[in-house]
Order: C-alpha cells, then structure tokens, then sequence
C-alpha cells in the first residue's frame, strides 16, 4: 500500500493521507475516522458490485443509495440526503464516507461540509476519473441550472481510500473517461506522466496504480500551494472550460466527464495555437493523445455558439472576462484572462467538424 501525506497550509493546517493500494481492510478505514455514526452515501452501480469490500462499514452505518448521480449532483439531492439524515438521527457526531465515482464524491462531500455546517468525510473513489483526480483537493459540488459545480464548498476530506482493484471491473468507456483526467495532469505538469497514459491507452490499461499515484502527487502538489484556486490551480481546470460547458448544454447526457474534458484539451491546444504559445507539434501531441479517448462518439450535434455561451457562467470569469487555460507544451501550461471567445467559437465550430466522422 502506498500512503501520500497531505498537509495544507492555512489558517488551521489541514493533513491527511490519501491511501492506494489493491484493496483494504474496510475496519482500517472506519478506524480513521473517530465519529460514532456513519452516513454511507453510494454510487447505485459502485454499491451493487464492490458493496463486499464494506462489510465493517456497512455493519455501522445507514446506506444512502444515489442513482444516475451526475443528474442528481443538484440541491434537490442534498435536501433529500439531509431528510434522510435526520430521519435517521444522525447529529453532529456523525460522519460521511462516500462511495462511487466523481459525481457521488462530489455530492457527498458537499453535503458532509454543510450538514450541521459539517461532519467530517472519507472518499473511497470507484472510478478511474474519481481516483486520478475528482476525491483529491477539497473541490465539493453541486450542478446549478446554468452550470456545472456553481454551488460548493473546499473542504478536504480526512483520508481518501483508492482500491486499485474496483477498476478491473470498470467499463471500457469509464476507463478511458478516466484516463483523460489523468492525461490532462501530464498536459500540466509531466511530460512523464503524459507518455504513459497514452502507452497504457494502447495497451489495454496497464500500469494504472502508477498512472493514479502520479496523478495524485502532482495534483496535490498544486492544490498544497493554492487550495482556494486564485493561482496555479486554475491550471487543472486545461480543458474543463469547454468540457463544464458541453456537459451543461447537453444536460449532463451525452458525454462522461472525461470525454468532455478530452474533447476540451484538444479544443485548449487549438486555441493556444491561433493565440500563437502552442507550437503545431504540441497540438498534434495533444490530438493523438486525445482523440483515442473520443474515437467512438460524435459530436455534429453540439453548436459551437451555445457552448461559449454557457462559458459565460464558467467559475475562472473574471467580471465579463472568460479565462481559459492553454498548454504552451506537454508539461507546462498557461492562463489566459480576457479570451477572446470569437476565436474559442471558431475553434469549436472546427473542431466539431472535425470530430464528428471519427
Ligand atoms: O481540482 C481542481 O481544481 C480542478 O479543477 C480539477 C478538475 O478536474 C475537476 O473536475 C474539478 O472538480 C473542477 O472544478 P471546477 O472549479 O471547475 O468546478
């Protein structure tokens, strides 16, 4: 088992580990937290196939089951789980531990931050996507009407769980949603990091407990330095502009997370490139490593127009000003304020084109 320590600067230091190994031991977990009551909240899908790595959880805990989770990641899910909570009795001495992928993280991390103005919480990620980089940070959410995450909190959990195992049985398609996540963090930081995502793409998935400490080290050497994402943690949003914005003008239907994601570095890349900071052979890099991720989906049916409009209610914005994020070259990358959004549209409207005979 491999252990990451944590510590976050600020007015109360915050540290805990972030533990990676094949599987553990659930009475390990249960034991990090001191609470007495615990509040499971998971992924339907996540609880039907790895519910048997909990048996301890499951015998000291109530079980909030939460269906289709990117569609209820909204504040009619939170009402739901606080009525269930306190038809429950949990009070103040209770505690979270989360149980699925991003999305499910994402809500029950929200929640533990604002119920009772919060209780402590685990995240045991059972996605690629949730391990790489969604249960990592203190990044806590929920969808609004117009945008992705516009309702949330940073709050850092007090351990986070990855059994490397649960990705054997992941579908094909969550792996590679998941790996774009992962390819993005070398995008960003590791040229290392990059070459191996796209090596074990090829290969049918190897070496992921590598690709996933990885991911989570240099995140969370970024997320140390700027927890509150004013600076260089703008940086692990490369991609996300566009990807929140296809996710919310599709209604959170047609694309996972990481499709959208994909789909945004490479429109990231184009962008730097009619801005003149991304050389022909980094877009290129970028689109062969990308495109392996979107190869069976199109995307004729998405209008550019309506994508950057939705930008408008991206969280970087500052006043009128989008930012965007662009890689200057696999390893380093930069924040643009003031995008001009004629060159984002047009970039788009040829890359839409592009992509949708693939
Ligand atoms: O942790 C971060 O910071 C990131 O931006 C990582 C993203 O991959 C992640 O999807 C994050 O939740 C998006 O944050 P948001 O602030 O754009 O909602």
């Amino acid at each position: 088992m491999l252990t990451i320590s944590v510590s976050i600067p600020g007015e109360s230091v915050k540290e805990y580990n972030i533990f990676i190994g094949e599987s553990f031991d659930d009475k390990q977990i249960l034991s990090l937290l001191s609470a007495k009551k615990t509040m499971l909240i998971a992924d339907n899908k996540a609880f039907e196939y790895h519910k048997g790595l909990l048996p301890s959880i499951l015998q000291h805990s109530a079980t909030y089951i939460v269906c289709d989770a990117e569609k209820s990641k909204n504040l009619h899910e939170i009402e739901k789980i606080t009525t269930w909570a306190i038809e429950n009795g949990f009070d103040r001495d209770a505690q979270v531990v989360s149980f699925g992928g991003g999305a499910v993280g994402d809500l029950a991390g929200f929640f533990a931050s604002i119920y009772m103005r919060g209780v402590p919480f685990i995240q045991i990620p059972t996605t690629l996507l949730a391990q790489v980089d969604a249960s990592v940070g203190g990044k806590t959410a929920v969808n609004a009407c117009k945008a992705k995450n516009l309702i949330g909190s940073f709050c850092q959990p007090k351990a986070v769980v990855v059994h490397t195992k649960v990705l054997h049985s992941l579908p094909e398609r969550e792996l590679r949603s998941g790996m774009a996540e992962a390819m993005k963090m070398g995008v960003i930081a590791s040229e290392e990091l990059f070459v191996l995502t796209q090596k074990s793409l090829a290969n049918g998935f190897t070496q992921m407990p590598d690709i996933v400490a990885q991911s989570v080290r240099l995140k969370m050497k970024i997320v140390r330095d700027d927890e509150r994402d004013v600076g260089k943690r703008m940086w692990l949003n490369l991609g996300h502009t566009t990807a929140h914005a296809i996710e919310s003008v599709t209604n959170y239907t047609s694309y996972l997370h990481g499709e959208a994601v994909a789909f945004g570095c490479i429109v990231s890349a184009n962008v730097g490139h009619e801005l003149g900071v991304c050389s022909n052979d980094t877009v290129k890099r970028v689109e062969d490593a990308f495109r392996h991720i979107i190869a069976n989906l199109t995307f004729d049916h998405l209008v550019a127009d309506d994508i950057t409009t939705a930008m408008k209610y991206d969280k970087k914005r500052k006043g009128d000003e989008i930012r965007f994020i662009v890689p200057l070259q696999i390893g380093k990358v930069q924040v643009v304020d003031d995008i001009d959004l004629n060159i984002v549209r047009k970039t788009i409207e040829k890359l839409i084109a592009k992509y949708s005979n693939v």
